[in-house]
């Protein structure tokens, strides 16, 4: 078995895209060459030794005891089949008997024998839609939210919490083996990767979500047209235009709840003349609605602001509304963010405040930030306290004073300011000039002086990047999902700070970035010079697929 995925040439963006395989997580994999590979998918597993994999024997396919390379389901043929485990995005992996073919099926999970229908096929995989359910997952549990069948939020509410850690925590693994191409064997690897750590809070755990207003409800599993009719909720799954009615989100606060209980009893009332926005006929008032939860700094009480996305400004319109959600005590600022676009964005062109204050506060590591419309906040607070705090052992400051900290992708500049206390100067770098502005004020709300946000595109550095700065002795980089490009990965190798904590929101390419980072790109005839010293799992996202991993490099 090879323990490396093949390597091929570099796309537009700089770094390989790591394509979401995420059955290579269980089964035997072999290189692929790069002639045969697609040069989109960089990283590319071929199943073709799946045959030793243990896929349940006793179910029925139509493979024939095939081996992969030969069987090829067709689409729309029907399969009896097995889940065994949960990979990328939380599809559940299944192969076909004998063959060790794998398909992958939403909402399917392990343990569960199912009857799949071929939806999709992606060689050297294929998608299936599960139409019946034979034998139930293991570790069930009874989903608390109604809507969790179907809602495209939780996907594993039904799966006990210990089972989806276990789940995310063996991905993890997969993905630093299988693409970071560590070496599973050697007998200090168990000690690189930590236990996962998981969420204390399980529900209620958001403080910020975002509804849709739609003028095509949709109802489960009724096919194509679905009931007419207006809704307040979250999109069906792959559905930009049909939103799942909702009065109730188990994963935002109490207080949130509240307001969309209001909402939901009033918003429909033919006095009030309101309309959900169509995004095919672009026409309609209501686009969103968007509900924060905060604290207040002084006397650490919920705080609550409600944001309406509208296709024009009209407080006329929204007047009764914003009455009677005010009747919430906590509900502290009502803004209307006012978007004339077709797109389907949540911030105005315009904002302004209907009701109260045009931020609210939140506390973080003993920080206080605040909080507008449209800044970008970890969406769990008190699991972002836990991962922060990760962050900064990580860090391992000295705390006299003297380091340099550079934090890349600083968003409002938490990170950063919760490490200002114990370093010389903190240089936060990122795209968002508004999260740059909320950064500066966020220092000075804490009175931290050593702190300096520059504006800039991280996919677009050059040489002289590093200039406006001295040399850091410790980088912390927390991109987004696509992790982080080849030019930024030259700055680090070249840079070569003594300490490199990678916080990541996707395994896939956390574990791409970290073999470039201690193993090289020999493409670009680049060496690496990390050890990866540990990487920690942490879970934000209790019954969804996220999985954060912050990671320790030290200099080779
Ligand atoms: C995962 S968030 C981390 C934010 C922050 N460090 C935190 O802990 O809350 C990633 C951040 O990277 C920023 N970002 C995305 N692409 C970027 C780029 N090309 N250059 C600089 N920043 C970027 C995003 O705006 C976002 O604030």
């Amino acid at each position: 078995m090879c323990a490396a995925a093949a390597v091929t040439s570099l796309p537009q963006c700089g770094t390989r895209r790591i394509s979401a395989r995420p059955w290579f997580s269980s089964i035997p994999i072999r290189c692929i060459s790069s002639s045969n590979a697609n040069p989109a998918v960089d990283v590319d597993i071929d199943v073709d030794s799946a045959r030793t994999t243990g896929a349940d024997s006793s179910s029925t396919s139509a493979s024939g005891g095939r081996s992969s390379s030969s069987f090829f389901p067709k689409k729309n043929q029907t399969l009896e089949l097995v889940c065994e485990s949960l990979g990328f995005k939380g599809k559940g992996i299944c192969k076909a008997a004998d063959t060790g073919f794998v398909l992958m099926c939403d909402r399917a999970l392990p343990g569960e024998r199912f009857i799949g229908r071929v939806s999709r096929k992606k060689s050297p995989y294929a998608e299936v839609k599960k139409l019946k359910t034979i034998v139930p997952h293991d570790h069930m549990v009874e989903a608390p939210c109604q809507y969790a069948s179907y809602c495209g939020g939780c996907k594993t509410q039904n799966l006990s919490y210990e089972a989806q850690i276990k789940y995310k925590e063996q991905q993890v693994h997969d993905f630093i083996v299988h693409v970071g191409k560590f070496d599973h064997r050697d007998s200090k690897f168990a000690d690189v990767i930590k236990p996962i750590v998981p969420c204390q809070e399980q529900y209620h755990y958001r403080n910020k979500m975002e509804f849709s207003f739609g003028t095509d409800k949709w109802v489960p599993d009724v096919k194509e047209k679905n009931e007419q009719g207006f809704a307040l909720g979250l999109h069906a799954p792959g559905l930009f235009d049909k939103v799942l009615d909702v009065d109730k989100c188990l994963l935002q606060s109490e207080g949130a709840n509240k307001v969309l209980a209001i909402m939901q009893k009033n918003w429909r009332d033919p006095n009030l003349s309101l309309s959900p926005y169509n995004v095919h006929t672009h026409f309609g008032f209501l686009k969103r609605l968007m509900i924060r939860t905060g604290r207040n700094i002084s006397n650490g009480f919920p705080e609550l602001m409600v944001n309406f996305v509208t296709s024009s400004y009209k407080p006329e319109l929204l007047e009764p509304l914003v009455e009677k959600i005010t009747t919430i005590p906590e509900v502290v600022s009502v803004m209307n963010n006012a978007n004339t676009s077709v797109g389907n964005t949540s911030v105005g062109e315009q904002e302004y405040t209907l009701y109260g204050k045009s931020a609210i506060t939140e506390m973080l590591r003993g920080l206080s930030f605040q909080i507008s419309a449209n800044s970008f906040f970890q969406t769990n607070t008190k699991q972002a306290d836990v991962l922060y705090e990760i962050i900064e052992e990580c860090a391992g400051l000295r705390g006299d004073g003297s380091e340099i900290v550079l934090d890349l992708f600083c968003g409002t500049g938490t990170i950063g300011l919760t490490l200002a206390r114990r370093a010389g100067h903190i240089y936060g770098y990122e795209v968002v000039p508004e999260a740059i502005l909320d950064a500066r004020r966020n220092a000075e709300l804490n009175n931290i002086h050593n702190a300096t946000f520059i504006q800039g595109d991280l996919n677009k550095i050059n040489d002289s990047f590093g200039k406006e700065f001295p040399r850091p002795d410790i980088i912390i980089s927390y991109p987004t999902r696509p992790g982080m490009h080849m030019k930024l990965i030259k700055y680090l190798l070249k840079v070569r700070a003594p300490r490199l904590v990678y916080v990541s929101c996707n395994p896939a390419t956390c574990a791409r970035d970290l073999d470039y980072l201690c193993h090289g790109v020999s493409e670009q005839g680049l060496s690496g010079c990390y050890h990866l010293k540990s990487i920690t799992p942490v879970d934000m996202f209790p019954h969804t697929p996220h999985i954060e991993c912050v990671c320790l490099l030290e200099l080779a």
